[in-house]
């Protein structure tokens, strides 16, 4: 009889798409003890797929022109981006992440700490339509799932900020972060039965209320702390660097 049970609790999860849990480089397995699925039966805890657009590294972070040089910038945005990776895989909501990108560099980094590298639309649509083509793909592969559109240049991000949005979110069909400055957006959220629908750019904080999106208010230093100018590194430094962004700026006078 046990032994049927566990055959069906295999076969069930792994026929429900929806039920993949978030565990980078280990084969998906139920983690649920079998008595539990059978005797209480847990309503389904909120989940959330984390997106990150990121630009070819040869065009990326032009506006470090003055204080990096090319190579260096694409460095940099590599290392911001696997502390925003680190600190994705760390928020309890996390189900997957995907990166959406055409650079094979940022693919392969991607892969390696356990996202999806999903292909650039077609066309020349920037920003918005990778997250709009990256919304697509979640939507369907994680149909009950929350979307939150992230930057990759949030090195001082705590899995505790990413986690803290996503419960300020709750109730409402689309959320969002304002930068450090109030102008920008570093984070856009969107709950299961709306579409992400980003605008971000110049002023892009004012776009996403004038839509609708909710405000979230709560102190979130790290992830409203992107990195446009040089001086953004220094902030960031204040507020504490991830161990990749870290290591990378050590001893430079940037931070
Ligand atoms: N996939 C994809 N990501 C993009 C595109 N444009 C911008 N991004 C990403 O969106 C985020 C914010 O972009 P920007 O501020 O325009 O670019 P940046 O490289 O961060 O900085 P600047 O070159 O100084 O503007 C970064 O993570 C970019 O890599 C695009 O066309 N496709
Ligand atoms: C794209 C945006 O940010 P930034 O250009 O400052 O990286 C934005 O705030 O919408």
């Amino acid at each position: 009889m046990i032994r049927k049970l566990k055959m069906n609790l295999r076969l069930r999860t792994r026929s429900d798409k929806d039920q993949v849990i978030f565990a980078p480089g280990k084969p998906e397995k139920p983690t649920a003890n079998i008595f539990t699925m059978v005797i209480v039966p847990r309503p389904a805890l909120p989940h959330a797929v984390v997106l990150i657009a990121v630009k070819p590294l040869r065009d990326a972070k032009t506006r470090l022109a003055p204080a990096l040089s090319a190579e260096q910038r694409a460095q940099l945005t590599l290392a911001m981006l696997t502390d925003v990776l680190e600190a994705a895989r760390g928020a309890a909501w996390t189900r997957a992440i995907a990166v959406v990108t055409e650079d094979p560099q940022v693919q392969a980094l991607a892969q390696a700490y356990g996202a999806v590298a999903l292909d650039e639309p077609e066309g020349a649509g920037g920003l918005n339509a990778a997250l709009r083509s990256a919304d697509g793909w979640a939507r369907e592969r994680f149909p009950a799932a929350l979307r939150i559109a992230l930057h990759g240049d949030l090195p001082a991000l705590r899995p505790m900020e990413l986690q803290q949005a996503l419960r300020a979110a709750r109730g409402r069909s689309r959320a969002y972060v304002a930068d450090h400055d109030g102008s920008g957006t570093t984070a856009l959220i969107a709950d299961a039965a709306t579409e992400l629908a980003p605008a971000f750019g110049p002023g892009s904080s004012a776009r996403h209320a004038a839509s609708g999106a909710f405000a979230i208010a709560d102190q979130l230093p790290g992830l409203r702390q992107d990195v446009d100018a040089p001086q953004d590194l220094r902030k960031a430094g204040e507020l504490g660097l991830g161990l990749a962004t870290k290591a990378l700026l050590a001893g430079s006078e940037l931070v």
